[in-house]
């Protein structure tokens, strides 16, 4: 039998993915021919903001290369466009002349950017972001000019803003609202994003109305109708997209905003089908790949005449900011209206806030700033469509009742792990099992799991790990600290050892860091584990911290700042409490709160002022803002106590005056109680202390937070000495293995409560030289507050002078 004639318009994502089912469906049904504007096999749009972030190349982003056209048998055509279909002949005409004959047709034409009409907009170095002639004329843009202006402040806009920044350029991004990214994020959520984006260095011009572009033959400025001018070499236009209709609707194809379709992407004209950005399916268009595939599918099916069940019902939308150091997810409904409550979490000293939207008992979207973590299973929850009236607010946020696992092991086979792909945990494991795969690539082009976005490879990988147990290589596929280098954590700590650096710059310039000056991400990281390598020598670098580790204090969302000083083993006394009183009505300070950690937080201090109520605090640091040692939280004990048998408040404060001032890869919180009630609850700390009978049970690797994990039980001792020496042991372990940014609970889980026990209890030298390490540590710490309020040089560069480049976590 004869093949039927198929011609795909438009060699884009959604239409050529829809071909790789066509081929699984029924390969040898059609005889295909792809006709495609761009000249260009089929690749990753999606990917384009990576490699103008400099995370990947264009090479590596092809989906399909021409020898898979060839393989196929499927006749490529690019660089050439359809200009019209001749539905009642069966016919299609393209640009360079040619006429072909169709039996069936798809068309997937995509969107085009839309360019606001402003006067100059013409002007060279006025472009969109959509394709890889976009990327490459921003990328040399940034090699001769300065100054990029972004209109636009959504998912792409931003990510534009982010890969210019990354290439030198100075961005300002001009946005029509008040808000970012207004159809994804509510106020609080765009607020946090603001403010992180600000700290990665990105200027923003809200609520701005871009009036006109002007310049001689090249942009040079921006008009507004209501604001200053902004000089430009370079405009991106990212202010949405519209549809490719016009071609089909020349042809008579009933269009609307999009080409329109049914359930099985027919549209009217007999034999011609529609799929991707250019459809328009009951009154919807998507602008993300996941609904495209969907579509795909469901086409695929019809064509090839296979059972299509109910076609294809429309999708519930989600989204991921790709720009690195920002993690931001939405999902479904997130503004509040009478018909929905809502649980939330706003944490502004992690910077986490998560928000579910909850409707007649199920989820009905979300929003997550700072910590995606629980992006999948909530999404679980929104398709399944999960009655959550029986699970607490906690439950719904921290992921770790039954219908919402934590661990891959726990998840159900049905559940979704790559978004993008519509790829389940189930289908993974069996790829691996049927067709013996060992990597998260060979899983990717079987699946197609982490093939779009890439944001599920870790979880891939962790599926590996989980069905291939010891067989799986995870060192072969090692993640790098950031896209300056594709060293890993270790193996930054093994060259700085090895080779003896002792500077950030040596080290990025030594070990070929692809960007001269760093990022966000590696710079802090170097900083810790140089300090870490060398105590006694190495001069911390200020630049390279986050901000509130530089001013000693904690930014608040207003821009002032929160101080808290030290209160050993949270017990104070009458001077300390007036001194702090009298701070307050100095200053004017318009909130003191007890803090989680037993102390005093003075919240809302000006900028100006937060030397002088150092100064008349006179009071160490409490650190609440480092990466450090923060608190050491206790219990009453054994003096007022009546079950109290151990001196709780003596011991922690032992523990918080030894360690106080230490760095360590992420902040480190303690505990002591002195009896099993646990009134200082030890159990979900970094480290926590618990009193039993003639002894104290030392708990490692709990937390609080968030992702709530209770601490497991070290070793027991019989005296305070003991007690200080494992913690010493248990920290300079830490500080030695941990990656930058890694908390006690997540170290532990990686490198398992058995090892660590291995080290520092049974192996007598290593535990030793390990104390000896830490007491090396100790010796050089100082006092962060008076060592400030003494030099006047840095005062006045941290707090009369505006802050050159923040850095913020
Ligand atoms: C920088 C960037 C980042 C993105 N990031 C994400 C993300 O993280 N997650 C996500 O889900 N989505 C993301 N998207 C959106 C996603 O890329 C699109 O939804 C997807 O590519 C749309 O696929 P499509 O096939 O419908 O259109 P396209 O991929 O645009 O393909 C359409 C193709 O048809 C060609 N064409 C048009 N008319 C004709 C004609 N008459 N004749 C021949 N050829 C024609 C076009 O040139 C184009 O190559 C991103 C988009 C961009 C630009
Ligand atoms: N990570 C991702 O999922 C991702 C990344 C990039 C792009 N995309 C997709 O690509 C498509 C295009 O993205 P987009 O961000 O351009 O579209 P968008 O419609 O999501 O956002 C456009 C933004 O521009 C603003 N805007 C409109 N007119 C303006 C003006 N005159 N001045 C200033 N701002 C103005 C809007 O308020 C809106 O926030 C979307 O479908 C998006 O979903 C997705
Ligand atoms: S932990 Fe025990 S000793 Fe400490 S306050 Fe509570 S009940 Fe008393
Ligand atoms: S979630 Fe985007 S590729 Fe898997």
């Amino acid at each position: 039998m004869s093949k039927r004639k198929l011609i795909l318009i438009g060699n884009g994502m959604a239409g050529v993915r829809c071909l790789e089912e066509i081929l699984k469906e029924d390969p040898e049904k059609f005889e295909i021919t792809v006709f495609g504007r761009e000249s260009h096999p089929n690749y990753n749009r999606l990917m384009l903001s990576s490699v103008l972030q400099g995370d990947t190349s264009i090479d590596d982003i092809v989906l399909n290369s021409y020898e898979w056209y060839e393989r196929n048998n499927i006749t490529l055509c690019t660089g050439e466009t359809v200009t019209v279909i001749q539905t009642e002949k069966k016919t299609i005409q393209t640009d360079k002349g040619k006429s072909m004959a169709y039996d069936d047709l798809i068309i997937a034409t995509g969107s085009n950017p839309f360019m606001l009409p402003l006067p100059g907009a013409d002007k060279e170095g006025v472009i969109a972001f959509r394709d890889i002639k976009d990327c490459e004329t921003m990328i040399q843009s940034s090699e001769k000019y300065k100054k990029a202006v972004v209109i636009g402040g959504g998912l792409l806009g931003l990510e534009a803003a982010r890969g210019l920044l990354n290439l030198g350029m100075d961005v300002d991004v001009v946005h029509i609202m008040d808000h970012l990214m207004e159809r994804q994020l509510d106020v609080t959520a765009s607020t946090m994003l603001q403010a992180e984006l600000e700290n990665q260095g990105m200027n923003f011009l809200m609520n701005h109305h871009t009036e006109a572009i002007i310049g001689s033959g090249r942009v040079k400025k921006v008009t507004f109708r209501n604001g200053k001018p902004v000089k430009a070499d370079l405009v991106v236009m990212a202010v949405g997209i519209k549809p490719n209709v016009g071609m089909a609707a020349d042809s008579g194809i009933e269009t609307n905003r999009g080409i329109v379709v049914n359930d099985y992407m027919e549209t009217s004209a007999p034999d011609v089908y529609a799929v991707g950005e250019c459809a328009e399916h009951r009154e919807m268009v998507y602008g993300l790949v996941a609904p495209l595939y969907e579509q795909g599918k469901v086409l695929a099916k019809r064509i090839c005449e296979k059972e299509t069940g109910k076609g294809y019902e429309g999708s519930i939308l989600s989204t991921k900011l790709k720009v690195s150091g920002v993690d931001v997810f939405s999902a479904g409904e997130f503004v509040d209206d009478p018909t929905v409550r809502a649980v939330r979490i706003q944490d502004d000293f992690e910077k986490i806030y998560k928000k579910i939207v909850i409707r007649d008992n199920k989820i009905v979207g979300a929003v997550l700033f700072g910590d995606t973590s629980e992006s999948r299973n909530l999404l679980n929850l929104i398709h399944n469509e999960i009655d959550v009236s029986d699970m607490s607010q906690v439950n719904i946020l921290q992921t770790n009742d039954d219908n919402t696992p934590n661990t891959v092991a726990e998840m159900s086979d049905s559940e979704t792990i790559c978004g993008c792909n519509g790829v389940s945990k189930g289908d993974i494991v069996s790829a691996i099992q049927n067709d013996k795969l060992t990597s998260v690539t060979q899983v990717r082009d079987c699946t197609n799991a982490s093939r779009s976005c890439g944001t599920c490879k870790g979880l891939v990988g962790e599926i590996l790990e989980y069905t291939l147990g010891d067989d799986y290589d995870s060192a072969s596929e090692k993640e790098s600290v950031c896209s300056c280098t594709t060293l890993t954590h270790e193996e930054v700590v093994y060259e700085i050892r090895a080779k003896g650096l002792s500077h950030t710059r040596e080290v990025m310039n030594v070990l070929d860091w692809q960007e001269e000056e760093g990022c966000s991400k590696c710079r802090p990281a170097i900083n810790y584990y140089l300090g870490m390598v060398n105590p006694i020598d190495y001069e911390d670098e200020k630049e390279s911290r986050f901000v509130n580790e530089r001013m000693h204090a904690n930014i608040q969302k207003d821009g002032t700042y929160s101080v808290v000083p030290r209160m050993y083993g949270g017990v104070t006394n009458a001077k300390d409490l007036r001194r702090i009183a009298d701070v307050a009505d100095k200053y004017e300070v318009p909130l003191l709160k007890i803090t989680g950690g037993q102390r005093i937080d003075l919240l809302g201090i000006k900028k100006e002022d937060v030397p002088n109520v150092w100064k008349d605090l006179d009071m160490p640091s409490g650190y609440a803002y480092g990466k450090a040692i923060r608190t050491v939280k206790t219990c009453v004990g054994e003096d007022f106590c009546r079950f109290g048998t151990q001196d709780s408040i003596g011991l922690g404060i032992a523990i918080e005056k030894k360690f106080e001032k230490l760095n360590t890869p992420h902040k480190v919180k303690m505990g002591v109680s002195a009896c099993p009630r646990n009134c200082a609850e030890s159990s979900i700390k970094d480290v926590g202390v618990i009193g039993v009978e003639g002894a104290w049970e030392i708990y490692v690797g709990g937390n609080g937070g968030s992702s709530l994990r209770a601490a497991e039980l070290l070793c027991s001792v019989s005296s305070d000495e003991k007690v200080l020496e494992t913690i010493a042991a248990y920290l300079q372990y830490y500080r030695e293995t941990a990656q930058y940014l890694e908390r006690t609970s997540h170290w532990i889980e990686r490198v398992g409560l058995e090892n660590v026990k291995a080290v520092i209890l049974e192996n007598t030298q290593e535990r030793t030289e390990l104390i000896e390490r830490m007491e090396i540590a100790l010796t050089n710490l100082k006092e962060p507050w008076q060592d400030i309020i003494s030099d006047y040089k840095k005062k006045h560069d941290l707090f009369e002078e505006k802050a050159l480049t923040m850095i913020d976590n």
